[in-house]
């Protein structure tokens, strides 16, 4: 693998029809991060996935994956793994059998594969159920075979779309432990498609927000947070005497306040708008208050979560 990043793209594009899918995607992954790759149904993840992983051809742009260039997709097929977002199973083999065939399609003699398959059998979890038909295996267990699959070749880079989709929560823990492994223990870079915010909270380095087909936010999950104007939420405190003056103050501005509840005068909960950063929502507040002759007591944003940015990054304009 060569010391540059691991997956780069430029510009990279595919319309269907009039659906614009990706539009002038530009991602530059580090090898051995654990990316999160969200956005809202229909934003583009599978179809930007399906291009970076050579299945779809793209119709314009580029991109590279541990700096073999898009012009050459047989090789960026060896060096990568994925789990797609439905993936079938079949139901007459075991999953030894199963993972061998795949093996063998990658070259590998027959021992060599067995050998390679009794090990990816472990490393998910399902080295005593090697011989069961995949018929038999829980949704969990597919899905942890699916991502033994995609790590056959020994990939630099594993495209993982919805891993945990469908899964209770024991079978979530078990493929999220095992992502993590797969960055740690393998160095490789994980691309993680999911809805599942707190998933990603828990296990990326970064994150890529696509909405509409471009990418609307991009860092680590604190900087987007930050850069999504989340914090959202504020706290006040004003002489008891004059909360009704602050209340009546603040209602003159885009931010939202209310006394808290438990009724302790002279405490406001503020709410900021999407779209206004809460620098800007807090100096609104604040000159409110002031113009008001409300003296502020004290004032705290509250910290926001991956959800809150997700939204402020994807609800319609
Ligand atoms: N084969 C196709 N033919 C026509 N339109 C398609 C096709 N595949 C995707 N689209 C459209 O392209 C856009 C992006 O879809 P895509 O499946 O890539 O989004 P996604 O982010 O993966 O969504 P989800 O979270 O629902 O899986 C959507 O508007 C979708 O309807």
């Amino acid at each position: 693998m060569s010391g540059g990043p691991a997956l780069v793209a430029t510009d990279l594009r595919k319309s269907y029809g009039r659906v614009i899918a990706v539009d002038a995607l530009a991602l530059e992954v580090a090898a051995g991060t654990v990316l999160g790759f969200l956005g809202p149904n229909g934003a583009g993840k599978t179809t930007a996935i399906r291009m970076l992983t050579t299945i779809l051809p793209a119709d314009g742009g580029s991109f590279a994956v541990t700096g073999i260039p898009h012009t050459r997709p047989d090789e960026i097929r060896r060096r990568v793994g994925v789990l797609p977002e439905s993936a079938g199973y079949p139901a007459g083999q075991t999953g030894a059998e199963w993972l061998r065939y795949h093996a063998e399609l990658f070259g590998r003699s027959r021992a060599d594969a067995q050998a390679l398959v009794a090990g990816l059998l472990a490393e998910v979890g399902l080295a005593d159920r090697a011989r069961t038909l995949v018929s038999g295996y829980s949704r969990g267990m597919k899905q942890r075979l699916g991502i033994a699959r995609a790590l056959v070749n020994d990939p630099d880079v594993v495209f993982l779309d919805e891993p945990t989709l469908g899964l209770d929560p024991m079978g979530q823990a078990q493929v999220l432990d095992l992502i993590g492994r797969i960055a740690r223990e393998r160095g490789a870079t994980v691309v993680l498609s999911t809805h599942v915010l707190a998933d990603v909270e828990q296990i990326c380095d970064r994150v890529v927000i696509l909405n509409r087909g471009r990418v609307v936010a991009e860092g680590t999950v604190a900087e987007v947070v930050r850069q999504a104007a989340a914090p959202r939420q504020g706290r006040l405190q004003v002489p008891p005497e004059l909360t009704g003056r602050a209340l009546t103050a603040l209602a003159g501005t885009q931010v939202r306040a209310v006394s808290t509840g438990g009724g302790r005068l002279g405490e406001l909960e503020l709410s900021m708008p999407p779209g206004l950063g809460p620098e800007a929502a807090a100096t609104q507040a604040l000159t409110g208050l002031l113009a008001a002759g409300v003296p502020v007591l004290g004032f705290t944003l509250e910290g926001g979560r991956l959800s809150d940015a997700f939204l402020a990054f994807t609800e319609e304009a």
